[in-house]
């Protein structure tokens, strides 16, 4: 912590730290050492109007400014963002919980999307069409939708604000923030970068509270769009009061990773265990479901024990330390939930299973891999978000490909396999927008473009490369009567 200058425990409007206007407070605990780590204010009413507000303004001005300029500020944030790697991956590991290391990745990848979408902004063009009329010209242009109100997880508490704010100040918008109650302090020292990089007053500020201050932003007058990552039952809560405001919305995920018979079960089994231990399993792509072929799964199975072996649960802030602990309480009583679910059908709980008993928090959980999961088991039906790897058999391709399509989260999914016509044939034919061949589910770029397959609840919408900004423009036409 010594290399944290300061936590900012205010809220952050119109381009300063402020106040909130009314008394209430909650305190952030870490999850690394159940110490206090600041006292944030609650946002009242007039807190939350005084946002929308100056966000208003500001967007009016910004959509004004050239997109060249637009794009020099971004690149200021992500230089910016870069010089205070060091303190704001402290400070998040701090918060959330993950190993340093895996922090350090987030923010400098939050960095990146900055220098991504400004580079993609200015190459943002319409189009020319002929006419019927020989007189009349017309053609299409970008225009931003507005004010967004940006509500987001705590599993990259800087880096998922980035895939919203990046894209979105790069074609002219306004952002309202809203960070989860209990990792605000990430991205509330980050907007020391982003009046460093001289982001003009009132286009990003940070509103951290509980649902209450979402749900107040999503319906306020004042807000255009709504862009939302987390749970799929939070994101139907928001859709039912968003009326016809735009929305991308990016939810909860059961990515399945399936072994077909001819697999490299040893990278088979690493992916599955590295995608049940990245930040403690608690990703929207992680490993949920491992779906195996009954011919090859008792090498799977100690290919995985192998490649456990290799997860050391401990200190976050420990060089060695590659699984943390879990962010919160109900993280890990629903990971209790789930063991005593796969306990009473059954399932062979081959290591791990419980919290560990001598940590500094009850928040550490031990690596987990289960067999024999049946397919109506809550590990197989739900997103466990924890440190575990559930292993469901199958009997045959089409078998597997039943498995992992069984299920309505379809966001991303990996298969392993050494022939291309079964690889083609998975890509195509399991219900995720995203599928991996020989490699974790885990697996994302900011140039690719992610989210869930169409009529899942797992949402709608990309994040990624020109497909969000595309998605925060309105795309406008003109036409000239010569
Ligand atoms: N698809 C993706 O890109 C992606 C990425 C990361 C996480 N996720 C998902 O996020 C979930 C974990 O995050 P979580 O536990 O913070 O999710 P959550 O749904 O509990 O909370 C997400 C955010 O919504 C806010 N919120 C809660 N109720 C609200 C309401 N009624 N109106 C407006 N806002 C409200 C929360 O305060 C928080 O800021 C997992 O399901 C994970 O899969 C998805």
């Amino acid at each position: 912590m010594s290399t944290v200058s300061s936590i900012r425990q205010q809220l952050f409007v119109n381009g300063q730290y402020v106040d909130a206007a009314g008394p209430d407070t909650y305190d952030v605990i870490s999850p690394a050492t159940g110490t206090l780590v600041g006292t944030i204010p609650l946002p009242a009413r007039a807190d939350i109007d005084a946002a929308v507000a100056a966000a208003n303004v500001a967007q009016r001005a910004w959509a004004g400014v050239n997109v060249w300029k637009r794009a020099e500020i971004c690149h200021r944030v992500g230089d910016e963002l870069t010089k205070r790697v060091d303190e704001l991956a402290r400070l998040q590991t701090l918060e959330q919980g993950k190993p340093l290391a895996e922090s350090v990745a987030d923010i400098e990848e939050a960095a990146q999307l900055f220098h991504l979408h400004a580079e993609d902004a200015v190459r943002l063009h319409g189009e020319t069409f002929p006419s019927n009329d020989s007189r009349k010209r017309m053609w299409t242009f970008y225009r931003p939708v507005g004010t967004w109100a940006i509500i987001t997880p705590w599993n990259f508490p800087l880096l998922m604000l980035a895939e919203f704010v990046a894209p979105g100040l790069a074609t002219g918008n306004a952002h309202v923030v809203k960070p989860p109650a209990n990792t605000p302090l990430t991205v509330l020292k980050a907007m020391e970068a982003f009046a460093a990089a001289g982001v003009p007053a009132g286009l990003v500020n940070i509103l951290p509270g509980e649902g209450a201050t979402g749900d107040a932003l999503v319906r306020h007058a004042g807000t255009d769009a709504i862009g939302f990552i987390g749970s799929s039952a939070t994101g139907a809560k928001i859709q039912s009061a968003a009326g016809l405001k735009r929305s991308v919305m990016e939810c909860s995920g059961n990515g399945p990773l399936v072994v077909l018979a001819d697999a490299d079960l040893d990278a088979a089994a690493q992916a599955a265990v590295y995608g049940a231990y990245l930040c403690a399993g608690q990703v929207c792509c992680a490993t949920e479901r491992v779906i195996v072929h009954r011919d090859v799964h008792d090498d799977f199975v100690a290919a995985v024990l192998r490649a456990a072996q290799d997860v050391v649960l401990g200190d976050p802030f420990a060089d060695t330390t590659n699984l943390g602990p879990v962010n919160n309480e109900g993280v890990a009583a629903k990971m209790d939930r789930h063991m005593a679910d796969a306990r009473e059908r059954g399932a062979e709980i081959l290591l791990g299973g419980h919290r560990r008993k001598d940590a500094p928090t009850d928040l550490y959980y031990e690596f987990t891999v289960v067999d024999a999961v049946p397919e109506d088991s809550l590990l197989s039906r739900e997103e466990s978000f924890g440190p575990v790897v559930p292993i469901i058999t199958g009997t045959d391709d089409d078998d597997l490909l039943r498995i992992a399509n069984d299920d309505k989260l379809g966001l991303q999914g990996a298969v392993f396999t050494q022939n291309m016509t079964a690889a083609h044939r998975f890509v195509e034919e399991m219900a995720v927008g995203q599928v991996v061949v020989n490699d974790s589910t885990c697996f994302w770029d900011i140039n690719m473009p992610f989210g869930g397959a169409g009529g899942r609840s797992t949402g709608w919408g990309r994040i990624g490369g020109k497909h969000t900004l595309l998605a925060m423009t309105d795309l406008r036409t003109g036409v000239i009567s010569l």
